[in-house]
């Protein structure tokens, strides 16, 4: 007899996205959705105690083969649909102060870069950032965490970046770390020191700063297990970050193991893309202004593009083109790039807006916001895809298809009924 943690019972459809244990879903293939139904009795999924999924199939199968087992919950999903806990693959979730006055700026006609360059913007969250404890930001991040649960994400990718000098920097990754070792939620964590050039710096001695300063002690933090970063990441943009100092910060993450997993062609084309790909990327993410061949070179890296659609939408700028990039055969993910400028942690609305603002089919979102975005942080072999040895993670639909979490605009919180994380039910709708 062996016990269990939970099983789902009966379920209408399993979406497993993947059953054949694939790290990514490239171009067409994005559109080649593992879908389990029409079994009598619906389908099954058992996880055990350590979070895993242990067997999955048509209930009457999976009941056979435990019927002598314990199992500790058991969630009944007749008539409901799963699908794998969604990946948020881009937030900057970690600051203080909030910049609903600059919304009001941007609906009157300022751009982004109006704002960054009177002192705003990124600015203005970094000296509140800088201003606020430990306690405070890490009280805000769980309840931004929370949120992001509720919403359906299962595991959340989370930024420095508001800190802009190594004190405060390494005060947002402590933060980072502790919601990742106490929260039900998987976190990667990323450093951003690159998030902009401290009012203090040339871009020059910035870059310095971040290679011959702060990269050197956050690895100390990391040998001394203090800190887990997984990826680095420096904002590439005119006025900003250039493409030779980019890759300068970037092969230095490299070299310390770190993924490299940057912003890039966001507002001008620097061809960021082509050296990204050439420096071998895991994942670029804005590519509102990818050329051609940056799409070719990143199809051919196998460098995922990250679409951030609140951002088009709310600055009002040209989406990414992610039709050419998934034609091209590109590997497309999606993150809510939460953060003072965009203000959403939903990633079942994001996916709806790749849908209509992005052109993407219903099941290249879903992908995206799954197997794919699990890919960009390097963490497909256990999350993304609902399949035996990956981490229980899942979410309960109370719909008759999963596309209805697309569909039904802004009704996620109705729609999601259970958030189970490692095998745990984490939320449950009112
Ligand atoms: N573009 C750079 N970073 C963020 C915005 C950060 C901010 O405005 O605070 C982004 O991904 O959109
Ligand atoms: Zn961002």
């Amino acid at each position: 007899m062996t016990g269990y943690k939970l099983l789902v019972k009966n379920a209408r459809q399993v979406v497993q996205v993947s059953g054949s244990r694939e790290s990514v879903k490239r171009g067409s293939d994005m559109n080649n959705l593992q879908v389990l139904e029409g079994a009598e009795g619906g389908y099954s999924i058992l996880v055990d105690r350590d979070g895993i999924i242990a067997d999955l199939g048509p209930s009457r199968e999976v009941e056979a083969r435990h019927c002598s087992d314990t199992i500790d919950t058991v969630v009944d999903a007749t008539g409901r649909c799963l699908i794998p806990g969604l990946v948020d693959a881009h937030t900057h979730t970690v600051w203080a102060g909030d910049r609903v006055h600059e919304f009001a700026m941007k609906l009157a006609g300022a751009t982004y870069m109006d704002v960054h360059k009177a002192g705003g913007g990124i600015y203005f969250t970094v000296e509140h950032t800088r201003g606020a404890t430990e306690d405070t930001l890490y009280e805000l991040l769980k309840e931004r965490l929370v949120r992001a649960v509720r919403a359906g994400s299962t595991f959340v990718e989370v930024k420095s970046g508001y800190g802009l000098d190594l004190d405060t920097e390494v005060k947002m990754l402590k933060v980072t770390e502790r919601a990742r070792q106490s929260l039900p939620v998987d976190i990667s964590c990323t450093y951003c020191g690159a998030h902009a050039i401290p009012k203090e710096k040339t871009s020059q001695e910035a870059t310095t700063d971040v290679v011959n300063v702060q990269l050197p002690r956050i690895k100390d933090l990391m040998s001394s297990k203090q800190l887990c970063v997984h990826n680095i990441d420096v904002f590439c943009e005119q006025g900003v970050f250039d493409v030779t100092q980019s890759r300068d910060i970037l092969l230095a993450g490299k070299s310390m193991g770190l993924n490299l997993n940057f912003h890039g062609e966001e507002l001008h084309r620097l061809h960021s893309a082509e050296m990204g790909a050439e420096i071998g990327a895991l994942a670029i993410s804005h590519l509102e202004e990818v050329s051609e061949e940056g799409i070719s070179a990143m199809a051919k890296s196998g460098t995922v593009g990250v679409l951030l659609p609140t951002t088009a939408y709310n600055l009002r700028l040209t989406p990414p083109p992610a039709r050419a990039m998934i034609d091209g055969g590109m590997a497309v993910a999606l993150g809510s790039d939460f953060n003072p400028n965009a203000h959403c942690l939903a990633m079942p609305l994001v996916m709806n807006l790749a849908c209509v603002t992005l052109r993407m089919t219903m099941s290249e979102s879903l992908v995206a916001a799954t197997l794919n975005a699990a890919h960009a942080l390097g963490q497909s072999d256990r999350h993304g895809s609902l399949e035996v040895g990956k981490l229980g993670n899942m979410l309960v639909l109370d719909a008759p298809r999963w596309e209805h979490l697309i569909y039904q605009m802004g009704s996620h919180q109705d729609v999601i009924s259970h958030v189970i994380w490692h095998g745990d039910v984490v939320h449950r709708k009112q």
